[in-house]
């Protein structure tokens, strides 16, 4: 839309029917209000209904003031379109430098072909390449991955300009093909490119597989020498290779064109120098690249987000070299989608909602929080500058960019001094400059406090994906996943850099209010694990808990549970989820509460009081064939024994005991309509939380394959649910 004659490279357009959202969740608040205010009024006056009563009356405050917390996150949701055809036409020739971050940390769980994938496919975004420079941050320093490397080097000659001249979407060479129609005529151009891709991968698996590199092959490089006086991935001095220098002019594709520039890097480390995991890596990525490309923006992916879409760039600089807006946001944030996610999406992986609604509705008061990956952030504020009005910071690439003279060799040489252990001694990085170093989440606790320094952020969410990753695929794994992410959060809203209180004054309370809902996951356990089993314990004994059927305060809890049985899955579904998808982030929502954010809960209250601390799990990547089959068919994997599986099964396991007691009283005394009078809302409680654990029972007893849950898993929890409904029936 022209306003004055002013074509803004980017629009935000506010979602439709606000009002009548805003009308349904007022009607929702006045019955959360009315629940309160029953539980207030109805306190018993025996000493022991009196403490559980107390209980269900914390819990319900607590639901109710987080649910709050998520209206932050949907009242005022936008969505934003970008106009490139603007950008070219205005600025194709003044484009600023792009350097790019890929952070592996391990090659067994990040194999190398997985990472160099996404490396190719981050080189071929559709940029001018004398402007991109790739930067792969490797934490495990391992030879195998450089080697990958450099044979990337090698097939990017080919590789980048078979994406151009076909206009191949997307751009990591496994995706493409994997994407191709089978039995189809392919083309001459195509079978070459495959097989030369099929010759690298053949090389880089057979190195992998013999798990390290022949003297043939490190003949072939130079490079291979800095492994020389290498002792161990925790102690080995910085290595660092530009394998291509985009400054040279022989650095050119097969069809003469230029390259990205293309840098690996390990930076030192030594057991005695603490190295601050991905925010470490990130922090020497940004210091080292400075010395080589300096690209004013920089773009961060996890080494398993490639690129899906090509246009990414420059639908972020769209956003940044917006005239009119653009010198107020510091970041771009893109969803953290996945390649791998089933169509039931049994563990709730896509976080469908975050990324369908909520990031939407943050982005409306002030933008997204930073995610780690798919984000591109201006160099300056990364480093630590504050928003200022009159100081805009100029992106137009000045033509008059001098070309250094200096070797490659002399720039390598330079270039690892900020990389080693002892460079940030005594200066403001990981506290004031670059990533925050001191929590899991080194992303959240940075985007924070850039928005705290005045600046804005933007999340763009276009239609076709623009990164695509690797999902935890086994229970255990995205539980623990889950338990990093919120303890990490749950540690910022107790540390200095609170969004409660830091951030007071410092952004709007929407934008508050939405940090807020992150960072207390982990709190949510209590009144959920409250609510999981005191209820169904208190219904064997024959307790009624809540408002009889017959009675008016029966209504806000039905209302309650109505609208969030209707709102719920309408969300799931017009996010683009299934039924069963919704059903299945029911029962993830549930464990992830009961297990993961109870044991961050624990951690974080732990290490605040010093006694321990939190360490950075990687993710795995790669699964056993049978794991991967049983991903695909949508069966829950147990497989190991770990407490927060106790704590899962146990809770299981009670409340079908405190059912098939129901059961057994519908055949011995009272009849079911007395029952359901008083107690209805309890056998739906209980009856709910045995239906959404049946997974859990198949596992536990029905299966017998290798991700079933352990018998002496079984055995124990049978155990304790037993005793808890034994000991609370008789001696209670
Ligand atoms: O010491 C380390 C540990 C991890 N990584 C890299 O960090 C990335 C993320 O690790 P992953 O195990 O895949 O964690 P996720 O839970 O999938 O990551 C999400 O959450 C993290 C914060 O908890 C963010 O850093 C990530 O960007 C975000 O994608 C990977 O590329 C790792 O190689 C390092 O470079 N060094
Ligand atoms: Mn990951």
């Amino acid at each position: 839309m022209a306003r004055d004659g002013y074509f803004p490279l980017f629009e935000t357009r506010r979602a439709k029917g606000r009002v009548l959202y805003r009308l349904f969740a007022v009607s929702v608040f006045v019955g959360i209000l009315l629940i309160w205010v029953y539980r207030l009024n109805h306190i018993p006056k025996e000493s022991y209904g009196r403490w559980v009563w107390l209980g269900l009356l914390a819990a319900e405050l607590w639901f109710g003031f987080y649910w709050l917390l998520t209206q932050a996150l949907r009242w005022n949701i936008v969505y934003r379109e970008t106009f490139k055809d603007r950008l070219s036409l205005r600025y194709e020739n003044e484009l600023p430098g792009v350097d790019i971050f890929v952070c592996t940390a391990d090659p067994k769980i990040e194999p190398p072909m997985m990472v160099i994938n996404t490396v190719l496919s981050v080189m071929a975004f559709d940029y001018p390449t004398q402007n991109l420079s790739v930067y792969l941050s490797d934490d495990a320093a391992s030879d195998l991955t450089f080697y990958a490397l450099m044979e990337a080097s090698q097939f990017s000659k080919h590789w980048i300009p078979y994406c151009k001249k076909f206009n191949v979407e997307p751009r990591s060479p496994a995706a493409y093909f994997v994407s191709l129609p089978r039995h189809n005529n392919q083309s001459k151009d195509l079978v070459s490119i495959k097989r030369l891709y099929e010759e690298m991968e053949n090389r880089i698996q057979t190195a992998t597989k013999l798990g390290r590199i022949t003297e043939e092959i490190r003949r072939k490089h130079i490079g291979f020498s800095q492994w020389d006086t290498y002792s161990s991935r925790f102690d080995h001095d910085t290595i660092l290779q530009i394998l291509i220098d985009g400054r040279d002019s022989k650095a050119v594709d097969i069809e003469g064109c230029a390259l990205p520039t293309l840098v690996y890097l390990a930076r030192e480390k030594r057991p005695q120098h603490f190295h601050n995991y991905k925010a470490g890596a990130m922090n020497a990525l940004i210091r080292v690249s400075s010395m080589i490309s300096n690209g004013q923006i920089i773009l961060n992916v996890d080494c398993d987000m490639y690129s899906n879409n090509s246009q990414s760039v420059r639908d972020a600089l769209c956003f940044f070299m917006d005239e009119e807006k653009g010198h107020e946001i510091a970041f771009v944030q893109f969803p953290q989608n996945f390649e791998n996610i089933t169509e039931n999406d049994i563990y709730g992986n896509s976080l469908r909602t975050i990324s369908e609604v909520e990031f939407h509705g943050i982005d409306g008061y002030g933008g997204p929080l930073y995610i780690g990956t798919g984000c591109f952030h201006r160099r300056e504020t990364l480093c630590g500058r504050e928003f200022s009005k009159e100081n805009k910071i100029e992106l137009k690439r000045k033509i008059s960019d001098s070309r250094r003279e200096e070797s490659v060799h002399e720039l390598e040489e330079k270039s690892k001094t900020p990389a080693s252990c002892t460079y940030e001694r005594d200066t403001k990085w990981g506290k004031e400059m670059g990533l925050r170093y001191g929590f899991p989440v080194e992303d959240v606790i940075t985007g924070i406090s850039i928005h705290c320094k005045g600046w804005k952020s933007v999340y763009f969410n276009p239609e076709r994906k623009a990164f695509l990753g690797v999902a935890p695929n086994t229970l255990p794994q995205a539980l623990v996943q889950h338990k990093r992410w919120s303890e990490g959060d749950f540690q910022i809203f107790l540390s200095r850099y609170s969004p409660a209180w830091y951030a007071l004054g410092k952004i709007s309370l929407g934008h508050q209010l939405g940090y807020c809902c992150y960072c207390l996951w982990a709190p949510n356990c209590l009144a959920t694990l409250f609510y999981s089993f005191v209820p169904s314990l208190y219904f064997l004994k024959g307790i009624p808990l809540f408002p009889k059927t017959s009675s008016p305060w029966f209504i806000p809890f039905a209302y309650a549970i109505f609208a969030k049985y209707t709102y719920g899955p309408a969300e799931f579904l017009w996010s683009g989820g299934t039924i069963r998808g919704w059903w299945n982030d029911q029962r993830i929502w549930l464990y992830k509460r009961t297990s993961a954010y109870f044991f961050a809960f624990i951690d974080t209250i732990l290490k605040t009081l010093g006694f321990s601390e939190s360490a950075f799990v990687v993710t795995a990547k790669v699964a056993d064939e049978d794991v991967s089959q049983r991903y695909e068919k949508e069966i829950m994997e147990f497989g190991a024994s770990s407490s927060m599986f106790t704590i899962l099964a146990t809770l299981a396991l009670l409340n079908l005991f405190c059912l098939i007691g129901l059961l057994n009283k519908l055949i011995i005394d009272d009849g079911l309509v007395k029952l359901c009078e008083t107690m209805v809302l309890q056998i739906l409680l209980c009856s709910i939380l045995v239906l959404i654990n049946w997974p859990m029972y198949q596992g536990l007893f029905f299966r017998k394959d290798n991700g079933k849950m352990p018998s002496s898993l079984t055995a124990k929890s049978l155990v304790f649910a037993l005793s808890a409904c034994t000991c609370f029936t008789f001696l209670y």
